[in-house]
């Protein structure tokens, strides 16, 4: 996982960088670490890598001085363990080493235990939502193993991006940092894993020619095949397409004639099997222009769908002004924001399923769609990304009434209904 936009802060008094405290670790918290807060006289609080809630560890500070409200550390020894604690599986994990993963220390069910805690937390906190209620207290992070593998966590990314060393050697960035760490080989990258940006062997469901590559998905019984770019956004998990499609159709339950706007829609993948069904009005919308053309192609077959190219907000503020039935809302880390959010809201559908590929953003966003009546009434979460601390989320955001689908009587399945 590149870590290039980190950029290190000016530093605010006295480092404490290579202090050692003892410390009782806290709740974990969204970003792959957990919260200590050592007592007087430092009276801070630590975001600690490589420890579990519960455990009592020994913290060296890697980021911190006097002025900071709080520090960051790595748990470089372990005082009293979780039952939790595993030895990592790679060799290359832990303090100081690759920063790609962040729990190959943890057991893979626990795991999705500290993912479900972010993710209610995230909903809690900034999607003001109730912890106590149906839909956050039932949510769990659901296992998506690798069909033909253990559920291990190990081998499911297609894609991996390394970096090179002077002498030509693979390497990994350190945990918020610009150095390098050599690796001869990435655990979670999939059997033949092709690098981005170069030529190499293809994984099980792709076909590579001239910088572009296949997809085949087959979802909820309908298989279609995606166009993309080498270097182009592409689900990593090879389960993801499929997972994401089948849990967006569950809780859209797209009706026959409904009109659907697929925002961030990359090459098409879900603007496909929704008008596959719908039959009707489908517009994507997607920033880069590489994509665009694939996502024309990827939708030709569909006769009604129109690929719009541009920065979505622009896109709908100045593209089109007319009603849809149904959103589906995947945009990339920052989530869509305000401007979005209320140029969806505007064409009042009766369902948006946001995808999620980070819980902080939809949790933002959430607030800001239930300011305008818009309530989260299903959500479920996948483990997509085991061994680091990134997990999917889908929710169903929907508007009282307007929930039920025009066109028939099909309850919605599968999701939790608040
Ligand atoms: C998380 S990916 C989702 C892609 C697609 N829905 C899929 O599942 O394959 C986010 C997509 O949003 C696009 N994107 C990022 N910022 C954008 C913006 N401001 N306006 C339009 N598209 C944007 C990216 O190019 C990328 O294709």
């Amino acid at each position: 996982m590149s870590r290039g936009s980190y950029r290190p802060r000016k530093p605010r008094g006295r480092s404490r960088v290579g202090e050692r405290f003892e410390a009782e670790v806290g709740p974990v918290a969204h970003g792959g670490h957990c919260v200590a807060r050592l007592p007087e006289p430092e009276s801070r609080v630590v975001f600690v890598r490589h420890a579990i809630p519960g455990e009592r560890v020994v913290v060296e500070i890697t980021e911190g001085t006097d002025g900071d409200r709080f520090w960051r550390g790595d748990a470089v020894s372990v005082l009293s363990r979780s039952p939790d604690r595993v030895e990592a599986p790679c060799a290359y994990a832990g303090p100081g080493k690759c920063g790609g993963c962040d729990f190959q220390h943890v057991a893979v069910p626990a795991q999705r235990d500290l993912k479900t805690a972010v993710v209610r937390e995230q909903l809690v906190r900034l999607g003001r939502l109730d912890a106590s209620s149906p839909l956050v207290a039932g949510l769990r992070v659901e296992a998506v193993p690798v069909p033909g593998r253990p559920d291990d966590g190990l081998r499911w990314r297609t894609r991996q991006r390394y970096a090179v060393l002077p002498d030509g050697r693979p390497a990994m960035r350190a945990h918020r940092s610009h150095e390098l760490v050599a690796i001869d080989d990435c655990l979670i990258a999939a059997e033949g894993a092709r690098p981005v940006d170069a030529d190499g062997p293809a994984g099980p469901d792709e076909v590579v020619a001239r910088g572009l590559v296949q997809h085949d998905v087959t979802a909820a019984g309908r298989t279609h095949a995606f166009t993309v770019a080498a270097d182009g956004f592409w689900q990593v998990h090879p389960e993801a397409p499929r997972v994401l499609v089948e849990a967006v159709l569950d809780v859209l339950a797209p009706q026959p004639g409904e009109r659907a706007l697929d925002l961030y829609s990359g090459v098409g993948l879900f603007a496909r099997f929704v008008g596959e069904v719908t039959g009707a009005r489908v517009v994507a919308v997607e920033g880069d222009r590489g994509a665009c053309q694939h996502a024309r192609t990827n939708l030709s077959a569909l006769e009604s769908a129109v690929v719009e190219c541009g920065p979505t907000d622009r896109v709908l503020r100045d593209g089109f002004d007319e009603p849809f039935d149904l959103v589906v809302l995947d945009p990339p880390r920052e989530g869509a924001k305000r401007a979005v959010v209320e140029q969806v809201v505007d064409r009042r559908p009766r369902a948006v399923a946001y995808v999620a590929c980070d819980p902080a953003a939809l949790g933002r966003d959430v607030a800001i769609f239930a300011e305008h009546g818009y309530e989260l009434t299903a959500v479920r979460a996948f483990d997509l990304f085991p061994m680091t601390s990134h997990v999917e989320v889908v929710a169903l955001l929907s508007k009282g009434s307007l929930n039920r689908p025009r066109f028939s009587a099909a309850p919605l399945r599968g999701a939790a209904l608040g």
